[in-house]
């Protein structure tokens, strides 16, 4: 079940190279610095997609010889997009969307190999219960939400606020764990 191949996680992300840890025994990490700046008339999936090849990308030069693995995380309620909180009342503004309501998380995927690349874009539904504005401002202040698309975390006391996911959970997390071993398998046959 666990892959080998010579492959290089474009990422900063703790959750993301722990995921990946569970489908590939031995890998690099190496962040990939790129502007996350939607484009006029993008659409959120165009956009989460993009992302993610672009990080793959950004460090393909570094690694000609392995195969690049890149990521990227938003949460969508309609036309909107909710990444990282730029600071409390951006996160404030999020959660008054989120609460009560049920909003998608969109996780791409991305790999490179040299000149080629595989990309796909992972939606999850996720539903959360209506919460205080006290429970908002406690969240908040635990500091959870700061480095999490929408300002929150599944995996961690955001747990509670979610009444329903149909979709993938380590999507939400991060990194889709069935899609991404089915992705770098397809890239392993076809190159
Ligand atoms: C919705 C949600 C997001 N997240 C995280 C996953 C991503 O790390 C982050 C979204 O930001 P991203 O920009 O996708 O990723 P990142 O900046 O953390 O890492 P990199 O770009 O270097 O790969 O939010 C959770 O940990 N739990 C959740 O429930």
């Amino acid at each position: 079940m666990n892959l080998s191949m010579p492959l290089v996680l474009a990422s900063a992300s703790p959750r993301r190279k722990e995921l990946l840890s569970d489908i590939i025994a031995d890998f690099k990490v190496c962040a990939a610095d790129i502007e996350e700046r939607r484009l006029d008339n993008e659409s959120p999936a165009d956009y989460v997609s993009r992302l993610a090849l672009e990080k793959a990308q950004a460090v393909s030069g570094l690694y000609p010889e392995h195969w690049l693995l890149g990521s990227d995380t938003i949460v969508v309620s309609g036309n909107l997009v909710f990444e990282k909180p730029k600071d409390k009342d951006d996160f404030l503004r999020m959660f008054s969307v989120l609460s009560g309501a049920t909003h998608q998380v969109m996780t791409a995927i991305a790999v490179v190999k040299q000149e080629r690349h595989w990309v796909e874009n992972v939606i999850t539904d996720v539903t959360f219960r209506t919460l205080s504005m006290h429970e908002i401002d406690t969240y908040w202040d635990s500091g959870e939400p700061s480095d999490k698309a929408g300002g929150y975390g599944i995996q961690g006391q955001a747990g509670c606020f979610v009444e329903r996911i149909v979709g993938s959970y380590s999507a939400v997390v991060g990194l889709p764990l069935c899609q991404t071993h089915q992705l770098l398998t397809q890239a392993l046959q076809e190159t």
